[in-house]
């Protein structure tokens, strides 16, 4: 497999970590103007680190995009000389359209939408795809390079947006949420490292109990909550200061805000 990750940032990074960590690749160029954030990726020998965009497009089958919104019409229009019908372009880049990079590049072009988030880096992902019809034909593709970094999942376009919040923002407002619990837990006399220990593998234990049981969350809930006890006391207070009003009005504020990101950066 022969991959590149056009604009190697956050996001970029995050996927390069999990592709050298769990997959076999010929090789994976990573670009990017100003080289310097990429150096614990120098020592690998089946990675090219560039800033010439065309080059890594012509030694690579597979196109990751991960820059800027604003900033991939241009990137695309720079490489689309060297840009052939082999190539599969996969575009991470938020409130772009399939409709759109098809007018940047032609429709002839084989083009997937995927939404992965950071843990990515550790293969933890749960990343959301769509595609152009002859995406369609080779999704699979690009679905066994992110099935190797998580979970997948391919969605109809129209909820490409939904799974931007949940799953990439998503990871900022579990983060909010684990160091939310860290906070308590300090106030209730662990040390910070502790706590945030006990925050992170109670998460962690929270997850994996609804995964593997394949449970509804309040199935699990009351197994917890003992009539009159210290749980659904908690429980309610939280949900009397707006618990999950706030989640659920914060995810629609972020689904909101992303129609606003294209018309302000396409
Ligand atoms: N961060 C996240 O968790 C997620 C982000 N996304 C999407 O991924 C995209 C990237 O986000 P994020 O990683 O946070 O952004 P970053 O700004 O961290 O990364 C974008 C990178 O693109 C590089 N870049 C800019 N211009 C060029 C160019 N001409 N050629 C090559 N590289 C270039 C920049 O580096 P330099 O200036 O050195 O070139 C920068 O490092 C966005 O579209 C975002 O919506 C999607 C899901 C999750
Ligand atoms: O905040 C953003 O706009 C990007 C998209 C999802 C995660 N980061």
């Amino acid at each position: 497999m022969k991959i590149a990750i056009i604009g190697t940032g956050n996001l970029g990074q995050s996927i390069a970590k999990g592709l050298v960590t769990n997959q076999e690749l010929t090789s994976l160029y990573l670009t990017k103007r100003n080289l310097t954030e990429l150096k614990e990726f120098e020592h690998y020998k089946n990675v090219v680190l560039t800033q010439d965009n065309s080059e890594a497009v012509q030694h690579t089958d597979v196109l990751i995009f991960a820059v800027q919104p604003a900033h991939l019409e241009g990137v695309l229009k720079k490489i689309q000389s060297v840009l052939t019908k082999k190539h599969i372009i996969i575009s991470t880049i938020t409130g772009v359209s399939v409709a759109d990079i098809e007018r940047m590049v032609g429709e002839d072009k084989c083009i997937v939408r995927a939404m992965p988030n950071t843990a990515i880096a550790v293969g933890k992902s749960m990343t959301c795809m769509c595609s152009n019809a002859l995406g369609k034909q080779r999704i699979d593709i690009a679905e066994s390079i992110f099935n190797k970094l998580g979970h997948t999942l391919e969605i109809p376009e129209a909820q490409m947006q939904a799974a931007t919040v949940i799953c990439a923002s998503g990871i900022a407002f579990w983060m909010r949420l684990i160091r939310a619990t860290t906070q308590g837990a300090i106030q209730l006399g662990f040390d910070a490292k502790e706590a945030q220990q006990l925050a992170m593998y109670t998460s962690e234990g929270a997850a994996s109990l609804l995964i593997q049981n394949k449970q509804h969350p309040e199935q699990e809930i009351d197994r917890v909550t003992t009539p009159k006890g210290c749980t659904i006391e908690g429980l309610n207070e939280m949900e009397h200061k707006g618990l999950s009003s706030s989640l659920i009005q914060g995810i629609v504020a972020s689904f909101h805000k992303i129609n606003t990101i294209k018309k302000e950066q396409l």
